[in-house]
């Protein structure tokens, strides 16, 4: 079969659309790939991927604009739907899936007018405003954060099941401030540093590029061993060497934590949109799966309390929760609602 995966803008999403084309072609289906020239959809997937065609197309995002920048994001829209639909065509397409962002437009829209089904992955726990718009038009949507999802969980990469274990006792902490890194979390682990070194608890601390020289000096100044890093790609191994994470809560570090059955106190980003990494943090928090805490409250308290916490039962919860899979679950699903 023939899929046409769109959307993109950021890491998050473009993690998706990449977890879908392999899943797709482990099961001998082909998929082209319709992004954006901005954002990082050709970063990701203009040099080598598993697409057999990628398309990048003229877009911004139209949300955040006004007056005469809103009418130009409008009008790149318009002409890369014609584009698209074009792009459907000749590939003879059958079914598309969405992975959100304003690089899904033009596609998405052009499949519905196409009369192509369309399958929609949101990642956040609110959804973003083009998804709510195709939603009602789609023929599936997958949230992980939403019981009548017809498909449960997150696509998370195979490594972070593969190296899951129940916690019990807290040996090692690990500060995750997402791609980016978060000063916010970076000066929590600062603060709490010498505690953790007093209770013999080891620190793993990624601490983006930004603040990586800042934050070295600081240990150093306080004489404390820390295994320290700017940006990893050993994510799956760092994570499992901890019993306790204290994160950002994008979507993908959330789901990559619950796969690998670690509790985390989460720090959701204040300015994410329409908060939606609090709302992502708040469904671990309400389903008793980890805790959360907003920035700017007393954190350094809230992690030293934690450190006394029962891990057993919230490991055991994300253990449960976490479901393998879920890219090929979701390709399954789009095959079976176009084939019959
Ligand atoms: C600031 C913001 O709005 N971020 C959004 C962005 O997340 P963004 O893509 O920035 O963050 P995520 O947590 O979703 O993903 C980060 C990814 O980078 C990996 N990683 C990170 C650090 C590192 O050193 N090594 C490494 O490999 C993590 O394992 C994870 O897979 O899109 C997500 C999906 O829509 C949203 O949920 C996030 O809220």
């Amino acid at each position: 079969m023939k899929f046409c995966i769109t959307g993109g803008g950021t890491g998050g999403h473009l993690m998706i659309a990449e977890a879908l084309v392999e899943a797709a072609a482990q099961e001998g289906h082909e998929a082209v790939f319709i992004g954006s020239t901005s954002g990082q959809d050709r970063k990701y997937f203009e040099s080598h991927s598993t697409f057999s065609h990628v398309y990048f197309l003229e877009t911004t995002g139209v949300v955040n604009q006004k007056g005469f920048a809103k009418l130009k994001a409008l009008w790149l829209i318009l002409r890369a739907f014609f584009a698209s639909r074009k792009i459907l065509k000749k590939h003879n397409i059958q079914a598309t899936y969405s992975v959100g962002g304003f690089s899904a437009a033009p596609a998405s829209f052009a499949s519905l007018s196409r009369f192509i089904p369309l399958f929609i992955h949101e990642q956040n726990a609110v959804e973003g405003r083009l998804n709510s718009i195709l939603k009602p038009f789609s023929k599936r949507f997958i949230s992980a954060y939403d019981d009548k999802s017809p498909i449960k969980g997150y696509p998370v990469k195979e490594e972070f099941f593969k190296k899951q274990r129940v916690r019990e006792k807290i040996k090692t902490v690990i500060f995750l401030g997402g791609s980016q890194g978060a000063k916010a979390i970076n000066d929590l682990a600062l603060s709490a540093a010498k505690e953790l070194q007093k209770r013999g608890i080891k620190i793993i601390h990624q601490a983006g590029e930004r603040d990586y020289e800042r934050v070295k000096k600081e240990y150093e100044d306080l004489g404390v061993d820390v295994e320290l890093y700017a940006f990893t790609k050993e994510m799956p191994l760092l994570m499992t060497k901890a019993d306790l994470a204290v994160s950002r809560s994008g979507a993908s570090t959330l789901w990559e934590l619950c796969a690998n059955a670690l509790p985390a106190l989460f720090v959701p980003f204040p300015y994410a949109a329409s908060d939606h990494q609090y709302y992502n943090a708040k469904f671990i928090v309400d389903n008793g799966m980890g805790w959360c805490e907003r920035e700017g409250r007393e954190l350094k308290e809230k992690l030293i309390e934690l450190l006394d916490e029962d891990l057993q039962s919230k490991s055991r919860a994300l253990l449960e929760h976490s479901s393998t899979d879920v890219a090929k679950k979701m390709i399954l699903d789009a095959y079976k609602a176009v084939n019959g």
